[in-house]
Formats: structure tokens, C-alpha cells, sequence
């Protein structure tokens, strides 16, 4: 199969445009290639391979039947990442830059159909899309950058001996991926591995399988050499597999807090380092003297980026007492507002939940919400678009909550979902006590006008990431992770070259053995 080769095709020519961006309508897109990478191209498994239904979150229509990769071929795509590891990791810094480089120009050339695809398998608007595009191209940029910059460093010892260390890449890395940002976790992961002379051997999301494959002949096509960065598709058991196996390196994981203990669990066996971007419940602050309309519009981003499922979202947002009615009131108007429906469409800007059982596990905690007391201001509800085609997409209104109180569940457990709890507060010590009551501390968001308030309550928030008057913003030169059970190592930034390489210490004498024997 040619590499490259865009391998989705559509049924028929996109119906629709807008502006300048070319635009298609959703149920369109049918998947037909195989889903699995290694050895520079698609392979097929043979049909005893386990499959399992993929669908288009927008339509509820069959994607493709993913085919699950067993022992056998992660033992395939692992010794392919160690053949790559080989020619790879003897390159210098600029040599790898310039692959990566090619990469990212591809995905800026493809930017509109990759993040189509995307779309078609995740459900969320083409608007976001884009940006996971560019965020994934940015940080391929960033680390190519970051590539040549690899140093160690050079230590005088007595009688003009001396020392000298080496930033060495680890070897063949995991990196499991969860379905809300498919190609952006791909990318934040793939980027510092490669950048520091490691292979991959990716296993996206069995809900979002599509994205990381288009990354994987993206790759090859700029020049990688074949096995650097490889996917193998299935659950649990394929992610099993690829912690427990003995030639891999490092895993580094996305996903919820249970799953993260387990791969910790697993990687522990055989003394691997992790990285984990797991889970969060975390608060947004507003201080009675917040430029009101920045805070609402800090609270929207906090809660309903990709339709509420993403990590860091600020889902408690406390609100100074005397400010909560014009902040209510302010949220719900904008809230309400939110265009819903078809996630291609360019003025949509709230797509569909990544799958029917996302969307009932959140309906629930709605439920359980005005079981426990909650206020729904607002939406919460399942929606049935007026386009015959989306009927079957698993679309809900945007929910806004208040009367919440600190002990609900909504309020203690991860929803993700777009359901924002509201809670009021009087004092600063009060809200940092129940800001930071919580398992985890993935981020926290704080408003305010005052400068001296605001680094105040940052410095006492026990959150790995913190946004003051802003909220979900991920540039890719700064760390992103968490505190607590939110996880462990840092993604993006310079830090992050750590997490992907070990530092070999090279001793030299220049005299003679000084034995005590
Ligand atoms: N905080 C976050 O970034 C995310 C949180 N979640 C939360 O987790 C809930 C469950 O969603 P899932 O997709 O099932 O998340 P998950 O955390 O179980 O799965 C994430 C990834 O880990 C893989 N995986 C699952 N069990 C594994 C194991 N034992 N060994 C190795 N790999 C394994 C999955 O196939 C997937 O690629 C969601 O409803 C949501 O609340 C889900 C995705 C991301």
C-alpha cells in the first residue's frame, strides 16, 4: 500500500463550504484500510484477529471494524521500533530535527483533511479540530528544536581527570493514548520520544483508532526511518501486552486515574518509568473583583471544550458570593447559545460525545446531581438535531449547575462531560481549603484583579498546571501535568526531554589507578 496515500474516502464530494475552509457534512467518510502501522505501512491482520465496532460519534453510523493486535504483532511492531531504535539514536540532533521538521510542514499542507478525520472519529467541531492539528503540529516543531539542544556536561576531577555525562534516549517508548484529543496525544508523545532518539510504539483510544495512523505515514513520508513510530490498535489486553513487555522502555499514558494505577502497577514489574496524564476535578476560582465577562468566558472554556471531556477542565467553579447572580446569569445566556450539532459545519461549536456509552454515563451524573440537590440552570439533556442524518449522534445540551455543595458527586468525581457545578464561596483561606480538597490536582484557574491575590492563591493551589485569568490554554513550549493523583512527569516543554531520555555519567582517568589493594 503506497505510503502517504490519504486512505479515508468519502462517499460523496463535500457538500457544503464555508469561506475559505472546504468543509464536508458528517456520514460521509467511509474507512475501509486496515488500522494497525509497523514496518513503514498498514498491516491487515489475518481475519482471525479480534475486531471491535468503531462508529461516528455525529451519526451513530458504523466507521470500521478495528482489528485488535494479540501477542504476536506487538511483538512485531516492538522489534520493528528496536531496529528503528538502532539507525535512530545514532543520528545527531540536527538529522532528527530535519524528519520531524517535514512532518510537521506535511501536517500543516494536510491540516483541513486531517482534522476532518478527526472530527468524523472524535464528534468534536471542526473549529477544535484545527487547533489539536496545529497543537499537534507545534510540538513536532518545538521538539525538533529541542533535538540539537541535547547536551551533557563536562566535569573537571583531580590530576586533570574528569568526568562527562551523556543525555542518552531510553529505547523503544509506549505511548497510550485516550480518545479526546486522538492526534494531539499521539503528538505529545511521539514528539520529545523521537526528538530524543527513542521509537514508539503508539495504542490509541479502540473509540478514536484513526488519527495516529495518518501521524504514523506522516512520519515515514518525511523521511523516518521504517519502525520509528508504530500503532498497534486494540483495548486493554494489547495495552497490557505492551507494559508488561520486556523490550520496552518507558510507557507514557493518557487516560482516567484507575487505568493509570495499573499501568504504574505493570510498568513497576519491570522497574520502567511512566509518565501519567490522568484525570482531574479541577476548581476554577472567581474573585468578586474579576473582569466579569473574562471570567464567564474563562468558565465556558474551562467546561466545554470538546464537548466537556478533556482532563484539565476547571469543572468546580467557585464564585465570590457576592458576584453569583450576575455570573449565573451571564453563563447560562452564553451557555445556552452554544451552537449544537453537526461537527463539521463551521458554526457549530458543540459536537457530538465520543460514544453512546459517554453519553449515558454523564446523563447519569446529571441524574444523580438533582438527586443529590443540585439546580440544573440549564441544559443536561440528550438532543435529536433537526438533520435526519444525526439522529442517531449522541449529542446533549451543555449543563450549567448550581445549589451544589462540596460533598455531591458531581462535584467530587470526573464527569467529562459538559456539565459545569457552580459553588459559591466567601473567603480566600475558605475556597483554597475546598479548591484543593480533592484526590487530584491536574490544574486550577483563578480570576481576579488583584495581582498580589492572584499569585497568592496560585502559590497555595495544589494543582500541576494554573491559569490565572485564563483557563485551557496548552501552549507547547510550557509543561502540562498533574499533582497528586493526577499523575507523574510533565508533557511539553523543555522538562519533558527528562522524561524521554536517562544520563549515562562517563568517568575518566588520566593517571594512574590509585588501588587500595
Ligand atoms: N482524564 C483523561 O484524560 C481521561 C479520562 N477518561 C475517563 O475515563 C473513563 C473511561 O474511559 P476509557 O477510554 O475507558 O479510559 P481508560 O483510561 O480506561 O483508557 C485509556 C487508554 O488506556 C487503555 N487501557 C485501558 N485499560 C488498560 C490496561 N489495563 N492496560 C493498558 N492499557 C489500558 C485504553 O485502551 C485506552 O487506550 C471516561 O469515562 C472518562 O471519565 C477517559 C479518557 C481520558
Amino acid at each position: 500500500m503506497p505510503v502517504g496515500k490519504f486512505l479515508v474516502q468519502r462517499l460523496r464530494v463535500p457538500t457544503i463550504l464555508h469561506g475559505i475552509s472546504r468543509s464536508a457534512s458528517s456520514g460521509s467518510m467511509v474507512i475501509s484500510d486496515p488500522l494497525n502501522f509497523w514496518s513503514a505501512r498498514r498491516v491487515k491482520l489475518n481475519d482471525t484477529a479480534k475486531t471491535e465496532a468503531v462508529y461516528e460519534p455525529a451519526t451513530g453510523r458504523l466507521l470500521c471494524q478495528l482489528q485488535h493486535c494479540g501477542e504476536e504483532e506487538v511483538n512485531q511492531a516492538v522489534s520493528n521500533g528496536h531496529s528503528a531504535f538502532g539507525v535512530w539514536s545514532k543520528m545527531s540532533g540536527m538529522e532528527r530535527a530535519k524528519v520531524m521538521l517535514e512532518a510537521a510542514r506535511i501536517i500543516e499542507r494536510r491540516r483541513e483533511e486531517i482534522a476532518e478525520v478527526e472530527v468524523v472519529n472524535n464528534g468534536k467541531s471542526i473549529t477544535e479540530a484545527r487547533l489539536d492539528v496545529d497543537s499537534a503540529r507545534l510540538c513536532i516543531e518545538y521538539y525538533a528544536g529541542l533535538a540539537s539542544t541535547l547536551a551533557g556536561q563536562h566535569v573537571q576531577l583531580p590530576g586533570g581527570s574528569f568526568a562527562y555525562t551523556r543525555r542518552e534516549p531510553l529505547g523503544v517508548c509506549v505511548g497510550i493514548g485516550a480518545w479526546n484529543y486522538p492526534l494531539q496525544i499521539a503528538a505529545w508523545k511521539s514528539a520529545p520520544a523521537l526528538a530524543c532518539g527513542n521509537s514508539m510504539v503508539f495504542k490509541p483510544s479502540p473509540v478514536t483508532p484513526v488519527t495516529a495512523v495518518l501521524l504514523a505515514e506522516i512520519y515515514v513520508q518525511a523521511g523516518a526511518p521504517s519502525g520509528l513510530y508504530n500503532v498497534v490498535q486494540g483495548g486493554q489486553e494489547t495495552g497490557m501486552l505492551l507494559c508488561y513487555h520486556p523490550s520496552v522502555a518507558k510507557v507514557s499514558f493518557t487516560g482516567s486515574v484507575p487505568t493509570g494505577k495499573k499501568i504504574m502497577e505493570m510498568a513497576a514489574s519491570g522497574v520502567k518509568p511512566v509518565t501519567l496524564e490522568l484525570g482531574g476535578k479541577s476548581p476554577l476560582i472567581v474573585f468578586e473583583d474579576s473582569d466579569l465577562e473574562n471570567a464567564v468566558r474563562g468558565a465556558l472554556m474551562a467546561n466545554f471544550l470538546s464537548q466537556g471531556q478533556v482532563c484539565s477542565n476547571g469543572t468546580r467553579v467557585f464564585v465570590q458570593r457576592q458576584i453569583l447572580p450576575q455570573f449565573l446569569e451571564e453563563v447560562v445566556q452564553r451557555t445556552r447559545a452554544i451552537q449544537i450539532g453537526d461537527p463539521l459545519l463551521e458554526q457549530t461549536r458543540m459536537g457530538a460525545v465520543v460514544s453512546r456509552p459517554q453519553l449515558e454515563k454523564v446523563l447519569g451524573y446529571i441524574r444523580q446531581a438533582k438527586e443529590e440537590g443540585a439546580r440544573i440552570l440549564c441544559g443536561g439533556e440528550p438532543i435529536t438535531p433537526a438533520d435526519p442524518k444525526l439522529k442517531n449522534g449522541y449529542y446533549m445540551s451543555p449543563c450549567v449547575m448550581d445549589n451544589c455543595t462540596d460533598n455531591m458527586t458531581c462535584v467530587q468525581e470526573e464527569i467529562f462531560g459538559p456539565v459545569m457545578s457552580v459553588l459559591p464561596f466567601d473567603t480566600e483561606e475558605e475556597v483554597l481549603r475546598r479548591a484543593n480538597d480533592t484526590t487530584m490536582g491536574l490544574a486550577a484557574g483563578v480570576f481576579t484583579r488583584d495581582v498580589k491575590r492572584a499569585h497568592r492563591v496560585v502559590e497555595n493551589l495544589q494543582a500541576g498546571t494554573c491559569f490565572i485569568n485564563n483557563y485551557n490554554i496548552t501552549p507547547v513550549e510550557v509543561p502540562f501535568g498533574g499533582y497528586k493523583a493526577s499523575g507523574i512527569g510533565r508533557e511539553n516543554g523543555q522538562v519533558t526531554i527528562e522524561f524521554y531520555s536517562q544520563l549515562k555519567t562517563v568517568v575518566v582517568e588520566m593517571g594512574d589507578v590509585d588501588s587500595l589493594f
